[in-house]
């Protein structure tokens, strides 16, 4: 049988619930997994907004002439379009960058204008892109708020505050990804010698395997449509069921929480920000990743399929840039600092602010675009 994640599902949308047991649920959750499931009944994000966006995706990618994507490349504000082999997120492992394609949004500005050039395909969604924008960023809210009352962090919303728009800018990015399927890859690859076979055989991944910089992240999927996989405390991978039981019959796939860096950071380690990637399912070893070693192909969901081609839309939560990150007022966060010699905020360490956290990591994982500005 197909060993599958098994990643807690979490309703929060009914509110006559005991608030705090579904707070201490999805503490647990984030500390057991880093990853949660939140049932999408379609109140905090309307299931027609879902479909929406993954047109949208489609008509960027799919209906979007290069040049047009081309004159939004990705800036170092992380904002516009990442092309094929672009990022490169495991770049010890992976010999070519990631097979995907992304578009990242910024947040809009107050009066909800987009703060950054946008294809003229799809600049008649503006409006649309700022209320998908703001609909996730209301989501992440709410799932901080949940955060500090679990933790019994003192006042609970501690990390709602640091995220509110009105506190100033941040990083947040809502982002469009797509992934060619298998077999449209040709033995020339965007200029890059990757045939068919050799993707088989060798390391090549969608996504490299990583864990997120931000807070949170929102991952919207859809069904059947196989790829990602996380990393086990015992160094296994396995899937990601985009429909785990009791959620077959949702007007749509669960949306997919995961704890990021900075959260883990900022709680000194208790909140697990757990290592994920997206591969082509049957094409990687099941091992560690590494070159050399033997291994089945990566298992299937049941219901799923890794032939096709993939979309998904990340939402990546960031504090308000300015932020500092300051000791988590929690009796349960400084302990588990203390215990694990983890305290990194209350030790003599420099206190880094949420863009300075950012910063060291869009480094390491866009080295083309850092490496041609120091040309500059
Ligand atoms: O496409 C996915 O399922 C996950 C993407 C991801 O992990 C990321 O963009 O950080
Ligand atoms: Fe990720």
């Amino acid at each position: 049988m197909t060993s599958v994640a098994k990643i807690p599902v979490i309703d929060i949308s009914d509110d006559n619930q005991d608030q705090a047991q579904v707070a201490k649920e999805l503490v647990e959750a984030a500390i057991e997994h880093g990853f949660i499931y939140i049932k999408n009944t379609g109140k905090a994000i309307p299931v027609e907004d879902v479909d929406a966006a993954f047109e949208l995706a489609r008509k960027l990618f799919k209906e979007t002439p290069v040049e047009e994507k081309q004159a939004c490349t990705i800036q170092k504000n992380n904002r516009g379009w990442s092309a094929m082999h672009y990022e490169t997120l495991d770049p010890k492992n992976q010999r070519v960058g990631d097979f995907k394609e992304a578009f990242n949004f910024g947040e809009p500005s107050p009066t909800n204008h987009l703060q950054q050039p946008i294809p003229p395909t799809i600049s008649s969604a503006e409006p649309f892109i700022s209320r998908f924008h703001t609909l996730c960023h209301h989501l992440s809210l709410r799932l901080n708020t949940l955060l500090g009352i679990g933790l019994s962090v003192s006042p609970p919303d501690f990390f709602t505050s640091a995220h509110l728009r009105e506190n100033g800018a941040s990083g947040t990015i809502l982002r469009l990804l797509y992934y060619p399927s298998l077999s449209s890859l040709t033995s020339q690859s965007q200029g890059h010698e990757v045939s068919r076979t050799s993707v088989k055989e060798k390391e090549d991944v969608r996504a490299g395997a990583h864990s997120d910089y931000g807070s949170m992240t929102l991952l919207f999927r859809l069904k059947g449509q196989a790829g990602l996989e996380i990393q086990t405390r015992e160094g296994n991978w396995v899937p990601v069921p985009v429909c785990p039981p009791g959620t077959e019959n949702d007007p749509q796939p669960p949306i997919l929480v995961n704890i990021g860096d900075l959260l883990s950071y900022w709680t000194n380690g208790l909140l697990r920000s757990t290592v994920h990637r997206v591969v082509f399912p049957g094409a990687q070893a099941n091992g560690s990743g590494q070159e050399g070693q033997e291994g089945k192909g990566n298992s299937l969901v049941e219901g799923e399929s890794g032939e096709g081609e993939r979309y998904s839309i990340a939402y990546f939560c960031h504090p308000v840039e300015s932020m500092k990150l300051e000791p988590v007022p929690s009796e349960r966060v400084r302990a588990f600092g203390e215990e694990n010699g983890k305290a990194v905020v209350n030790g003599e360490k420099k206190m880094l602010t949420a863009d300075e956290h950012l910063n060291m990591r869009l480094q390491a994982s866009y080295l083309k675009l850092y490496e041609d500005e120091n040309k500059e």
